[in-house]
């Protein structure tokens, strides 16, 4: 239905024929209004969990059910016209089994006509993604910093800085990468690291916290407009909308209380 209805132009092949070639531009958006903005120069939509946080005003991302992700997606999909929509399987509906993890894919796919779901794991997931991608599920991957995992992680904290952890998450880009994944977000770690993971597997690297040397770039559209009150280093602020909702709310504030808002121009009258 969705490939018939021309959404999502960008295919799954094309964004692997992208590697080593033309940098992948990745946004999040989570409703219709922000995917609207961002669909006509992005080549993937991320509809990330990172909405419980940004969205809801919840701690961290454990939060998202599969119901609230699929209601997001669905916001999203209605103007999603060109880009490629990517959905997060929340923490706790992937994570038990590979079946689990199709039951939860499949809801995603069928109930909001997105292209492909985004997990959190490396090794721990081969599994589940070659379970998936060789049933007709594209994957998108996730290693390094993952946000799902902040409670044994002890909290948002950038990967690789110490070289003895570089080899296991080169395992986890390998594995992700063999099992099928189509690209995989590289988070929070080191550029060297990042650096050589992108040289050394088959499948686009899309990079957040990650350096230049990734195959595309992804950020959270609220930080990148300068929404967010705070955001992680690896973030540029592209425009200070926060900045100008604060002072339009303000304006408002102002003109109601001296009743020059509504004036005669916003003001409907009879018919004389
Ligand atoms: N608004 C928002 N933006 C994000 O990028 C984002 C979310 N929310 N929620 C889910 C995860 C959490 N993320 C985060 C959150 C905080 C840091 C952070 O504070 N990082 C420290 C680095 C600390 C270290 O180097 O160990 C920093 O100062 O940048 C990083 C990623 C990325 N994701
Ligand atoms: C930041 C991206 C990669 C993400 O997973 C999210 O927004 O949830
Ligand atoms: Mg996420």
């Amino acid at each position: 239905m969705s490939a018939q209805n021309q959404s999502q132009s960008v295919t799954v092949p094309q964004i692997m024929r992208r590697k080593g070639l033309q940098p992948i531009v990745a946004l999040t958006a989570y409703n219709a209004l922000m995917a609207g903005l961002v669909d006509p120069y992005a080549d993937i939509i991320l509809v990330g969990d990172s909405l419980a946080m940004v969205e809801h005003g919840m701690a961290s991302t454990l939060e998202a059910t599969l119901d609230l992700m699929i209601l997001h997606g669905r916001s999203v999909m209605r103007s999603a016209r060109q880009a490629l929509v990517v959905v997060d399987l929340p923490f706790g509906s992937y994570e038990e089994n590979p079946e689990q993890a199709f039951r939860s894919a499949s809801r995603v796919l069928r109930e909001t006509g997105c292209t492909a779901v985004k997990l959190e794991g490396g090794v721990a997931m081969r599994e589940t993604i070659a379970f998936l991608t060789q049933r007709g599920v594209p994957v998108m991957a996730h290693i390094g910093l993952t946000p799902q995992s902040v409670m044994t992680l002890g909290g948002f904290k950038t990967q690789g800085r110490d070289r003895a952890a570089w080899s296991a998450i080169e395992a986890d880009a390998v594995a992700v990468a063999e099992a099928g994944a189509f690209a995989v977000v590289l988070e929070g770690i080191v550029e060297p690291l990042a650096a050589r993971i992108t040289e050394n597997i088959a499948i686009p690297t899309i990079g957040i916290g990650a350096s230049a040397r990734c195959d595309g770039q992804i950020l959270v559209l609220e930080d990148m407009l300068g929404l967010t009150d705070r955001a992680p280093k690896f973030v540029r602020r592209f425009g200070a909308l926060g900045d100008a909702a604060r002072e339009a709310v303000r304006q408002y504030a102002e003109a109601v209380g001296a009743r020059s808002f509504p004036a005669d121009q916003e003001t409907y009258l009879p018919k004389k």
